[in-house]
């Protein structure tokens, strides 16, 4: 067997395709969908990303602002500019890129994002609102990798999900996002003994650990779906994931890319979440008139 490529790049582009078609109904409205980067420092890999983002948002016709600040920003400036664009009606999504310099508290920042406006669906609110399946704001790569499985017509129910790595913006919404798709989710994590005795009971493997070329064919079973989340450079500085790909796709069924998988479907569900936020306020203000 040799696996199937899940193409992000093509997943991503009927995302945005739908996005697009959303945001000029909107500007025929009179609302352009505007998004606000707040990016800290010079990460060179955060640096990568948020241009990717902006270039996006521009692509589709929504408005990018970029607050870029150099690393000794204090908390308390980050605070009160979050708190303008809270404040912005021009500004529908607002997103701080992490990781943060360690003098910040990514918590206090996460928190104070107005919840309305959280197109990264890290808000304490949307993550609540995620767990008890309510309407929330989505975190982007979770919500990608769901929409990838999807176009693919990859059926989480009844299959055994593993999940390596728990970190609050991956593993650990995207294993609650497949169980509330009638998946059943194991966990594992750094500190998690004789990891190859879940990884290879997983029908679909989530690996999101950070770690190059980590997870190889010994770890999974035959036919496993593999979703590669790692974004690391090898040896020679070429970008790679957390996934052995060679050595893996001999065996999966199904396998993402690195680059061209998870991280263009996480672009693409960012653009969406904005415009979503974009129509909501249009909707609240159209309500407010007709009281
Ligand atoms: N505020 C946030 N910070 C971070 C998030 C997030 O969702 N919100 N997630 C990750 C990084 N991430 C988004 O910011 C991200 C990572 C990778 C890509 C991407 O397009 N990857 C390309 C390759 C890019 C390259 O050339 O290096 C690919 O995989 O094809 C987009 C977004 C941490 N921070």
């Amino acid at each position: 067997m040799t696996a199937k490529l899940i193409d992000g790049k093509a997943v991503s582009q009927k995302i945005k395709d739908q996005v697009q078609m959303r945001v000029e109904k909107l500007k025929h409205q009179g609302v352009v969908p505007g998004l606000a980067v707040v990016l800290i420092g010079d990460n060179s890999a955060s640096h990568t990303y948020v241009k990717n983002k902006q270039k996006t948002c521009e692509a589709l016709g929504m408005r990018s602002d970029l607050l870029q600040y150099p690393d000794d920003l204090t908390q308390a400036e980050l605070l009160a500019t979050i708190d303008g664009l809270n404040n912005d009606p021009n500004i529908h999504g607002i997103l701080v890129q992490l990781p943060l310099p360690q003098h910040i508290d990514e918590f206090s920042v996460i928190m104070a994002i107005d919840p309305q406006k959280d197109v990264d669906g890290f808000h304490p609110v949307s993550v609540g609102n995620m767990m008890i399946g309510n309407e929330a704001f989505l975190p982007c790569t979770p919500n990608g990798i769901i929409k990838m499985l999807d176009h693919y017509a990859i059926e989480p129910a009844g299959q055994h999900v593993v999940v390596i790595g728990r970190s609050n913006i991956v593993g650990k919404p995207v294993g609650q996002m497949l169980l509330q798709r009638n998946a059943t989710v194991t966990y594992t994590h750094s500190k998690t003994k004789d990891l190859v005795y879940y990884t290879k009971q997983a029908d679909i493997l989530v690996v999101a650990i950070g770690v190059a070329k980590f997870l190889d064919s010994r770890h999974i079973k035959p036919g496993a779906v593999v979703i590669d989340v790692g974004m690391n450079r090898d040896e020679n500085g070429k970008l790679c994931g957390d996934v052995d790909y060679e050595d893996v796709f001999e065996k999966a069924s199904y396998i993402t890319p690195v680059p061209g998988g998870v991280g263009p479907v996480t672009i693409a569900m960012l653009m969406e979440n904005t415009v979503q936020s974009a129509e909501n306020s249009l909707a609240k203000d159209k309500s407010g008139r007709t009281m």
